[in-house]
């Protein structure tokens, strides 16, 4: 038995990201929530506008989902510059990258996702293009190979890395100025809510927009999916009207619960604490056991279950904690992880 991923999943397929690009904000002040991340780049735009050069290289990290692209987007947008968009797997050969930095146009923003992807011959490439605005192209191969250095006009690079751990150091040192996103907090989660209901031309309540936003894993991206499963449910069952209740059983139809917990996340806890008596047990024997693979169980469902506190990792396997016994009505044993004083 596999899950359907698709309604909670992070990740857009390519019709998602159609109509994602007609949702994006566009400029910094349109951007919700972040607040941190919007002034330190607000501050480092401005500056570099006052002293027209482009400005220093920007890495973003976080989770898929949180508005990455849309932020690489925006800096290119402040900055009056055209934007090229790259990514990482794409990178195979250094080659493939020195044909996007020498036809890049001065001051132009190159948007890298996935950078921590990029081929190891690319991402020396990177170093040296980001440092001195230059490349070595090299020609030939074996002893009769020469590297035939060439200009390169200033420009910023923007990456995105849903985990920066794995960029080497010196790439990462590289950057003037890293964006740390966090998930939202509901009521930014709203605000998004409201905007792309504005733009689908979708009449959203606040307190519907309260009941979606929290099943959103603090994630724009699942925000506005669930909002549009929740205006074809209108449409179809509640003569377009949407409300608190009709998005609660629009959601629940599609097994996401009042805590955005899907079926996989729901099958994972389940057999966490009936199967296993709430741990601890391996990742490979609890994903055989909800018949997953257990990349998805570690990629897709773990890092949300553990970010709301129902699962906690231990050296000795995964367990769950008592608020995961609470959440699927069942009463924690007095031993539960996280139950009573802490030990
Ligand atoms: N702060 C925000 N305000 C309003 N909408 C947002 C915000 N952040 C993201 N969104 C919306 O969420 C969707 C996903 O955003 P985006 O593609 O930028 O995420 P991402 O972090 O680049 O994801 P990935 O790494 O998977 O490409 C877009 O439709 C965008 O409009």
């Amino acid at each position: 038995m596999t899950f359907e991923r698709e309604l909670v999943s992070p990740d857009a397929d390519g019709e998602e990201r159609q109509i994602e690009a007609a949702l994006r904000p566009k400029r910094l002040a349109e951007f919700i929530g972040q607040a941190r991340v919007r002034e330190q780049l607000s501050l480092v735009l401005e500056s570099a506008l006052r002293r027209q050069r482009p400005p220093d290289h920007v890495l973003m990290n976080g989770s898929p989902g949180l508005g990455k692209t849309t932020l690489a987007m925006i800096i290119a947008a402040e900055l009056s510059a055209p934007l090229r968009i790259t990514s990482g797997p794409a990178l195979e050969r250094a080659g493939d990258l020195a044909a996007i930095l020498s036809t890049l146009g001065e001051g132009e923003v190159l948007f890298i996702d996935e950078i921590h992807r990029m081929a190891r011959p690319a991402e020396e490439m990177l170093y040296m293009a980001m440092e001195d605005f230059r490349v070595d192209i090299v020609v030939g191969k074996g002893p009769g190979a020469t590297a035939i250095p060439l200009d390169i006009a200033p420009f910023t690079l923007v990456g995105a890395t849903t985990r920066a751990g794995l960029l080497p150091a010196p790439l990462r040192d590289r950057f003037g100025f890293t964006a740390h996103m966090d998930f939202y907090e509901t009521g930014e989660l709203e605000q998004v809510l409201r905007r792309s209901a504005a733009l689908l031309a979708v009449e959203l309540p606040d307190d519907a927009a309260n009941e979606i936003a929290r099943r959103s894993r603090g994630t724009p991206r699942i925000a506005n999916r669930l909002l549009r499963r929740v205006r074809d449910y209108a449409d179809v069952r509640a003569g377009g009207v949407v409300d608190r209740a009709v998005a609660a059983r629009a959601l629940e139809l599609y097994e996401v619960d009042g805590e955005g917990l899907d079926r996989l996340d729901r099958a994972v806890l389940g057999a966490l604490l009936r199967k296993f008596g709430g741990g601890p047990v391996g990742l490979s024997t609890l994903a055989v056991s909800v018949g997953e693979e257990p990349e998805t169980v570690e990629v897709v469902a773990e890092p949300f279950l553990v970010r709301q506190g129902l699962i906690a990792r231990t050296p000795r396997g995964r367990v769950a904690t008592a608020a995961a016994w609470t959440h699927l009505g069942m009463t924690p044993p007095p031993d539960a992880f996280g139950a009573g004083p802490s030990t």
